[in-house]
């Protein structure tokens, strides 16, 4: 005897499923079926006709579903300052230009409006899950909240004053509150983001440390993301940064080291026994010439590392798709191996792999039933993208940004045929033009 068919919310047919987890790499004319937020089954498009009703059935010829793009580093607040300051090295541009126009321009609302500009680009470009690290977190998490996106908010720490607080005490103090307050909220987790080594000292590290474990939060911090940086403090300690964090405690599971360009062959390997996770931002690191983070010496060891855009200050966009791209063609760059960084793993850094490091893993990065539904489409029915014989590399290697039609997190629709749900695309125009002439005095 037949069953009756089950209800769900929202049935999504596609050409193609890149579920990145599980036995298959790729499932032709499939249907996810979405309940109650999550992933209930995927199965074959006919099957799904039989065995569930759904409230909504969306059906995406010519296009792949994959789960939401997860962004492990990024400033989304910096996207009022995109194009500033351009063609610079990162301490001339942070120091001569970034610090100074923060000291002048940023503050509660700065951080709402420009957080909710990145999070219509972000959701344009696919991605359903971004790691922040600004000032006013609270701001960061209402904007992020309103949009509909998963985010960590990492909190920065650092020694010295900003419109946030006047040092560390207070920076903490945010933070503790930040947690506390959005502890029950099911898209929202709280980190630290102590800023670098340069500029946070071993005292308020430890209780970085400390806190981290009490409230079992992730903790994020740019690393080792120049030469410079780290023949400074040799030069000025005798330890280089990672040997300094290593000694704090710091290296761990926990620890998120966004960029990591410079790196000795002992290093890796203390990044690999301590289980820390590396945020890898290839195209900050090429504008800024950082220099090259050695993904595929990472990866080969074993070591876990998510894709970053970092901001759009010094990026200059928030496009994992076009990272995607960049991190792939690199990586067989800096490796001198075609084979280095393959599409899938490429796919997975982007997906699976930030979820992981952010310990979200659980929930989202990969279409498994059980998991949130987190997902996006991709059209790959396009002169640009035809013909299709493995639409994985075709995403990574071929599709753009502007090819993402749906979005979904936790089921909640955030883009439909490129049309923003949750934002207002002219207020967001209206409130940057604003900010704009503000800038330009
Ligand atoms: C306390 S975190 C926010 C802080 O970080 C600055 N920032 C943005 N991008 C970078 C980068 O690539 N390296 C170091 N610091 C960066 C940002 O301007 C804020 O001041
Ligand atoms: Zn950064």
């Amino acid at each position: 005897m037949p069953h009756a068919p089950a209800h769900a919310d929202l049935i999504i047919q596609a050409s193609w499923i890149a579920p990145v987890e599980g036995p298959a790499r790729l499932l032709a004319d499939h249907a996810i079926v979405v309940s109650g937020g999550r992933i209930a089954d995927i199965l074959p498009a006919a099957d799904a006709e039989r065995r569930w009703r759904a409230t909504d059935t969306v059906r995406l010829d010519g296009q792949l579903l994959m789960p939401g793009l997860v962004n492990i580093h990024t400033h989304a607040a910096m996207n009022l300052f995109r194009g500033l300051a351009d063609d610079l090295p990162l301490m001339t541009w942070l120091e001569e230009h970034i610090w100074p126009a923060e000291g002048r321009w940023v503050n509660e609302q700065f951080v709402a409006d420009g957080t909710r500009l990145a999070a219509a680009e972000m959701i344009r470009g696919g991605t359903t899950c971004f790691a922040d690290m600004y000032f006013f977190p609270d701001a960061i998490a209402r904007a992020a909240r309103e949009a509909g996106l998963r985010a960590t908010v990492f909190c920065p720490v650092m020694d010295v004053p900003t419109a946030m607080g006047q040092g560390p005490d207070d920076y903490l103090r945010v933070a503790t509150q930040a947690a506390d307050d959005w502890r029950h909220d099911p898209l929202i987790s709280i980190g630290f983001g102590p800023h670098a080594p340069y500029t946070v000292s071993d005292g308020p590290l430890q209780r970085v440390v400390t806190l981290a474990e009490e409230l079992d939060a992730q903790i994020m911090m740019h690393v080792h993301e120049t030469a410079a940086e780290v023949l400074m403090a040799k030069d000025a300690t005798g330890e280089r940064p990672l040997a300094r964090l290593a000694r704090l405690g710091l290296l761990s599971p926990r620890l998120i080291a966004v960029h990591m360009t410079q790196l000795e062959d002992d290093e890796i390997e203390l990044v690999k026994t301590t289980g820390t996770h590396i945020a890898h931002c290839p195209e900050s690191n090429l504008k800024l010439a950082s220099g090259f983070c050695p993904v595929e010496r990472l990866r080969l060891a074993g070591i876990n590392i998510g894709l970053g855009t970092d901001s759009a200050a010094s990026n200059n966009d928030l496009d994992m798709i076009g990272e995607l791209r960049t991190a792939a063609l690199l990586a067989k760059g800096v490796a001198g191996a075609a084979d280095a960084l393959p599409a899938d793993a490429a796919l997975a850094m982007a997906t699976l792999n930030g979820a992981r490091a952010l310990g979200l893993d659980q929930q989202t990065g990969s279409l498994v039933p059980g998991k949130q539904a987190d997902i996006i489409a991709i059209d790959l029915n396009r002169l640009e993208t035809r013909p299709v014989f493995d639409p994985i590399a075709q995403v990574v290697y071929a599709a753009t940004r502007d090819q993402v039609t749906h979005s979904w997190v936790a089921g909640r629709c955030l883009m439909a045929d490129r049309t923003l749900q949750t934002l207002n695309a002219e207020r967001i125009l209206r409130d940057t033009q604003t900010w704009q002439e503000m800038l330009n005095g």
